[in-house]
């Protein structure tokens, strides 16, 4: 075994939907970013730490760059673009159940940009596919990198719903990171802080099943997280209360549900994680809120910490 120690940070991009938290959860092995089955709900740089003995990897799980309709479009796409510019590799992912189309030659060409980093080239999703679909796929990958001049480091195919080849990607990753000692100690998942963690969890069960213009419109933050005083030190309780903002009225309706139930159900599966990620019994106090356009308006967005 190499005496050798490597480090850096690694960024993984793509279009909505194209498998990017998915892959980061597998890779870490526990769940910390959020993922969704509906598309562009990732908007913190979440991070994920990979330690192994000749190496870590730092996750940096950005939102998915797309055109611009709204001011929290364009903060997006300027968060990631820096985030690109900061990490020691960048992995492109390409979804093996769709084909490659304008939106990921869009990514790959704006990823052309940036000289001398490491590119992967990541075809996700390969449990989908059949072999031959999945050579096609590859085939066209090296096209795509051809076509903007990107000659692609590594091309991995891995399905990270069947843990296929995801100790193998990092394994590559690894091989191509700078020498250098880790970043974080040992053990620790990721440093967001707890409350980011847990606004997402709420955030996700929000978006469960829910199948209209919700994800654009949902915030979510939390306002406190405080033990409860007079509690016997062997049954703390810490009571946590959460705010989610919508843009309208109806979208109000929707999360709440009729007589409450959606709302119920939301509390109960956000409560069980948090309790999991924190280790402690917890009271989730929830409110919903409607903060108007809360995307076109600087000052909400601020308040909302975007
Ligand atoms: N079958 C299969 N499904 C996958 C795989 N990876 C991700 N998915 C599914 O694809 C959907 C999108 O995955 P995400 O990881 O949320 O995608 P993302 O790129 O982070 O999406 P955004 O946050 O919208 O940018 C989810 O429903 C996942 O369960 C995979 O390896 N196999």
């Amino acid at each position: 075994m190499s005496e050798v120690f490597r480090s850096g940070f690694v960024c993984f991009v793509g279009r909505p939907n194209a498998g990017k938290s998915t892959l980061t959860n597998a890779l870490v092995g526990d769940k910390i970013a959020i993922t969704s089955s509906r598309p562009q709900t990732t908007r913190h740089a979440v991070r994920g730490l990979v330690h192994r003995p000749d190496g870590q990897l730092v996750l940096v799980d950005t939102p998915g760059l797309h055109k611009p309709r709204t001011l929290l479009g364009e903060r997006l796409n300027d968060l990631v673009r820096s985030t690109w510019s900061e990490v020691d590799i960048v992995g492109m992912c390409f979804p093996a159940d769709q084909r490659i189309g304008p939106g990921d030659r869009f990514l790959v060409r704006e990823l052309s940009s940036l000289r001398r980093k490491p590119m992967f080239a990541i075809a996700t999703k390969t449990d989908l596919v059949s072999p031959e679909r999945l050579a096609q796929h590859l085939q066209a990958i090296v096209q795509a990198g051809q076509d903007e001049g990107i000659e692609w480091a590594q091309i991995v195919p891995v399905s990270a719903v069947a843990g296929e080849q995801v100790e193998l990607l990092a394994d590559l990753l690894l091989d191509a990171l700078p020498e250098g000692p880790a970043f974080y100690p040992e053990g620790q998942l990721t440093d967001e802080p707890e409350e980011t963690l847990v606004a997402e969890i709420v955030r996700e069960a929000a978006l469960e099943g829910v199948h209209d213009e919700l994800p654009h419109s949902l915030a979510v933050t939390v306002e406190e997280m405080v033990p409860r005083e007079d509690r016997p030190a062997d049954k703390p309780l810490l009571d946590v209360r959460v705010n989610v903002y919508v843009e309208r009225d109806s979208q109000k309706g929707i999360i709440i549900g009729k007589k409450g139930a959606r709302l119920r159900e939301i509390g109960a599966t956000s409560r069980q994680q948090i309790e999991r990620l924190l280790g402690t019994p917890v009271y989730l106090d929830l409110h919903v809120k409607v903060a108007k356009d809360w995307q076109r308006d600087p000052k909400q967005l601020r308040k909302l910490g975007f």
